[in-house]
């Protein structure tokens, strides 16, 4: 018979993978049960005969991972408001909250590498994050899933950089990187990253194999003008940073385009009750939004003989198609004493890439009274993105 033996480890940044599989590897015919506590979220995982549980923890609620600080935080909260989702908090240093229309939804705020650890550990399930993080701790997790993998913000690449002085000043692409002569098993090159999992993949992955890493949290880009280290893998958006510490990115050299997305727990998605539910509505209000956010209502009158006539101009202007094409209402008015249509009101969707391009071309087909509203929801009869969840799960 199982012996079932309970453990209580308290480690303020505990991650599964560090300690998971050493007890299973010594413990036979005995099962343990840990209670990782951490941050005061405990959840149990139980071993048994060297095998790790992963059914879902117990409990009824649906947990949201939020980023608890850095610049994703704010980001993330307003793209929640403009979906109506907003987030109530009591106050900042209160790490639980909820989002009032999402019954059953606990919001856990945390920091974004510890939302994609805990979405691995079942203790979150659903969560949003940069992609990189994703990448960087989820390492090809296959239980983890991406729901949106594009929010529009937070938009970032991870890349390699060097020096543009010295032995690198001709060097422009990875390829003469690595075939610079300089790097040998004894000397290697040199990398300072934060991108522990997916650096080294990267050089690996492209055959660079001399090569040696060293990490620091922050300010890498001070490493090589330091001397600690030839090359960074680090996060770079504006390019302001490598600029102002004299580096550049070379040909070849993006490892991950990222952006942040919305990501979650496939046994979760499949097992625990309502997370499939929330996911929808959420995925729904997202894509609405960010549909929407790209594009202005147009509203104008036109003269015309009927409403297709005046569709079939409109359709005759390449920015004027609208979503599913223009809608052409009559409007009436009394001339001689009958009711007649002589103008027609016209609706159309137009991107607001295109906003001054559309109104000349409304103005060239006769269009006048052209008013412009903002557009706050675009709901399509179903999204693909959730279409793709359901197939991704084999639902
Ligand atoms: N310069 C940047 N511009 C845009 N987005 C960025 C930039 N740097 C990072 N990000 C995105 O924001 C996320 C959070 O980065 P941020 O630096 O704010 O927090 P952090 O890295 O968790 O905290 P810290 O830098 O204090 O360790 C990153 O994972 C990435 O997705
Ligand atoms: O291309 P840029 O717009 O200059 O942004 C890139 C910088 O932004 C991030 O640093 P962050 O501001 O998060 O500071 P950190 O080094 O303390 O993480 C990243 O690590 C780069 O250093
Ligand atoms: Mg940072």
């Amino acid at each position: 018979m199982a012996v079932v033996q309970t453990i209580f480890l308290q480690c303020p940044s505990a991650s599964i993978s560090s300690f998971s599989a050493s007890p299973s590897t010594t413990i036979n015919r005995v099962s343990v049960k840990f209670m990782v506590s951490c941050c005061s979220v405990a959840s149990p995982i139980t071993v048994v005969n060297g095998n790790v549980d992963k059914r879902p923890s117990e409990r009824d609620e649906v947990r949201l991972g939020l980023p608890s600080k850095g610049r994703m935080a704010t980001d993330t909260l307003e793209l929640l408001k403009d979906c109506q989702l907003s987030v109530r908090q009591v106050n900042p240093r209160q790490y639980v909250a909820e989002i009032p229309l999402l019954s059953n939804l606990e919001v856990w705020f945390q920091r974004p590498k510890d939302i994609v650890r805990k979405l691995v550990s079942g203790d979150l399930d659903l969560g949003i994050v940069g992609l990189d993080t994703v990448s960087e701790y989820g390492q090809g997790n296959e239980d983890l899933i991406l729901v949106h993998d594009a929010l529009e913000y937070g938009d970032c690449h991870l890349s390699l950089a060097i020096p543009k002085y010295g032995i690198f000043e001709n060097i422009n692409s990875f390829k003469e990187l690595a075939q610079m002569p300089q790097w040998t098993p004894e000397r290697p090159l040199r990398v300072a990253t934060g991108f522990t999992y997916l650096a080294p993949k990267f050089m690996k992955d492209n055959g660079l194999k001399n090569v040696i890493f060293s990490t620091a949290d922050g300010a890498l880009e001070a490493a090589p003008a330091m001397g600690i280290a030839d090359a960074i893998v680090d996060l770079v958006s504006s390019g302001t940073t490598l600029r102002e510490n004299n580096l550049k990115e070379i040909e070849g050299g993006v490892i991950l385009e990222s952006q942040a997305v919305l990501v979650a727990s496939r046994k979760s998605l499949i097992q625990r009750k309502g997370v499939l539910d929330i996911t929808h509505e959420m995925l729904e209000r997202l894509e609405a939004h960010l549909r929407a956010a790209g594009q202005f209502t147009v509203t104008a009158n036109m003269r015309g003989s009927s409403a297709e006539e005046v569709a079939e101009r409109i359709l005759s202007q390449t920015s004027l198609s609208g979503l599913q094409g223009p809608t052409v209402s009559p409007v009436f008015g009394k001339r001689d004493g009958k009711v007649t249509a002589d103008y027609y009101a016209i609706v159309i969707c137009a991107p607001k890439k295109e906003l001054y391009k559309s109104v000349q071309q409304l103005r060239a087909i006769g269009g006048s009274g052209v008013l412009i509203s903002p557009l706050t929801y675009i709901f399509d009869e179903e999204t693909p993105r959730w279409r793709q969840l359901l197939s991704n799960l084999g639902l």
